[in-house]
């Protein structure tokens, strides 16, 4: 038998979910189909796991820094209570999902969702069809085609260990391996961090990057550059990494976090005209693919965007907006990024790189901000900032952070800009002092 709807929905993660709880909302009949967790990555195996981690390294820091400055001993961590913690949250996250869809009559299907030939949908061996598709699929983590790769573990496997091992190794210097290296070294594990060029988190300022590495280094996470890692041989001893030079190191346990690949292969695009490349789904200004009647968001979609959660709920806000009643095409605001590393480097907006090519229109301001009241009072040895202020207007339009607070400082940056606000305009508002916020007119 085939049931038709107005709208399926392939993935049930936040693009996903959210896609189809605001159709639901709009009356639409609707089907989501998940072939694994419901709730997707980053509920279940990415953002919130990892912040969850990352809360006892930010206490163990803010004990260091308070060393002889009205503390004393540095906590360590205690890695089963914490995952214990993690999986106190994440133990609930599919069901929870899953009962959350039913509450708002959508309905669901657990299993691999495929175009077959004749473009109608098949889930396990069961089909359906609708009106208009949304893939909404995500991301999975490359494994390099190395020889030994078998024995690679992936970020999915770090979020959910027993036990921390002595030696832990990451492959791929971007957000992934510089969180969970941060987390595994506050654990205790003696931490590498191997990057095959020189330029690790290559999106963000080279600055302030370069000072998160000597921080890290300093804590005692050894960072590999320039090393084309080509082979892992377990060992009696553990897994040996080498590569073509003279790189040689054994380590107990080796995660790629070289990047991740979108989730286009096992649904029969070809059979239904969609188009992909290897950042993904290709699609219009209006998310649409090259099939009329399906469409792409969040991760799996080849947009000009990073891929976060964020963006995933923004592109389906605005998807189910335009499937109700066809609007403008879609316009992203400035979309902060953010590194969870300790300390944490995010960005927002005109980067100093950007602004520094066009001197006529914007004002580069670098701050180290380590004196600031803030940063005194939390003994922080490292505040880095990069702010670009556009000279007509006396706006800020982008910054870049490098602290304990930058995750606060960036959010801060990204409503300045989106508001636009002047300095004048900013002192009109009542902000609490002594806060992370009332230290932004200090920005301009
Ligand atoms: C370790 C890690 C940390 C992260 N940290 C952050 C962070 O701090 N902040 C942030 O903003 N972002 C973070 N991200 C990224 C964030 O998780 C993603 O941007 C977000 O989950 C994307 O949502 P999505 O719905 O597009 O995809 P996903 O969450 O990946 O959901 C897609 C779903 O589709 C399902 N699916 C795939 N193929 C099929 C099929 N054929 N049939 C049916 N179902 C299918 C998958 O099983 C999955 O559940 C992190 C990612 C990782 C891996
Ligand atoms: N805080 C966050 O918002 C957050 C955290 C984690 C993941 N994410 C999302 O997940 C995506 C994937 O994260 P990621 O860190 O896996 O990917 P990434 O693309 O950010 O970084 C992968 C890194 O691996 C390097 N690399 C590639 N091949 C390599 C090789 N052979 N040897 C060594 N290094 C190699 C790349 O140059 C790159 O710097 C991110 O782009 C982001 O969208 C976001």
């Amino acid at each position: 038998m085939t049931t038709q709807y107005d709208v399926i929905v392939i993935g049930g993660g936040p693009a996903g979910t959210a896609m189809a709880g605001g159709l639901r909302a709009q009356g639409k009949s609707v089907l989501i189909i998940e072939a694994d967790l419901w709730g997707g990555t980053c509920p279940n195996r990415g953002c919130d796991p990892k912040k969850i981690l990352l809360s006892a390294v930010e206490a163990k820091r803010q004990a260091q820094n308070l060393q002889g400055h009205g503390l004393s001993g540095v906590p360590d961590v205690d890695w089963p209570a914490l995952m214990a913690t993690k999986r106190g949250y994440t133990d609930g996250i599919n069901d929870g999902t899953l009962a959350g869809l039913k509450s708002q009559a959508i309905a669901t299907l657990h299993g691999q969702a495929y175009f077959r030939a004749d473009g109608q949908l098949t889930v396990d061996g069961t089909v359906v069809t609708g009106k208009d598709y949304v893939i909404a699929t995500g991301q999975r983590p490359v494994i390099l085609p190395i020889t030994g790769n078998e024995c690679f573990k992936t970020s999915t496997d770090f979020l959910n260990l027993n036990t921390m091992p002595k030696r832990v190794t990451f492959v791929g210097g971007g957000y992934v391996g510089f969180e969970l290296a941060t987390i595994a070294r506050a654990a205790g594990a003696e931490v590498h961090l191997i990057h095959h060029n020189r330029r690790p988190l290559k999106a963000f300022d080279p600055d302030l990057v370069q000072a998160l590495m000597a921080n890290l280094t300093a804590q005692g996470v050894t960072i590999d550059l320039d090393v084309n890692l080509n082979k892992i041989t377990p060992q009696a001893t553990g897994l040996q990494l080498t590569d073509d030079a003279n790189f040689n190191l054994m380590t107990d346990l080796v995660v790629c976090s070289a990047g991740r690949q979108p989730n286009v292969d096992h649904l029969g695009l070809e059979n239904v005209g969609v188009t992909y490349s290897r950042r993904g789904v290709q699609v219009n200004n209006h998310l649409q693919t090259a099939n009329p009647h399906i469409y792409a968001i969040g991760d799996v979609s080849d947009t000009p965007v990073p891929k976060l959660t964020p963006l995933a709920g923004y592109e389906a806000r605005y998807l189910v907006g335009d499937l109700i009643k066809a609007g403008a095409p879609i316009s992203y605001p400035a979309v902060p990024t953010e590194v969870y590393a300790d300390p944490k480097l995010a960005e927002v907006g005109i980067t100093a790189a950007q602004a520094s090519a066009a001197p006529a229109t914007y004002q580069v301001k670098t701050l180290d901000m380590t004196h600031w009241f803030t940063y005194y009072r939390l003994q922080t040895p490292q505040a880095l900032a990069k702010v670009v202020v556009d000279k007509a207007s006396g706006r800020v339009v982008g910054a870049s952070f490098l602290s304990e607070l930058a995750d606060e400082m960036v959010n801060y940056v990204a409503l300045l800009i989106d508001k636009q606000l002047t300095l004048p305009e900013l002192q009109r508002l009542i902000l609490a002092y002594p806060t992370p916020a009332s230290d932004l007119q200090y920005l301009y």
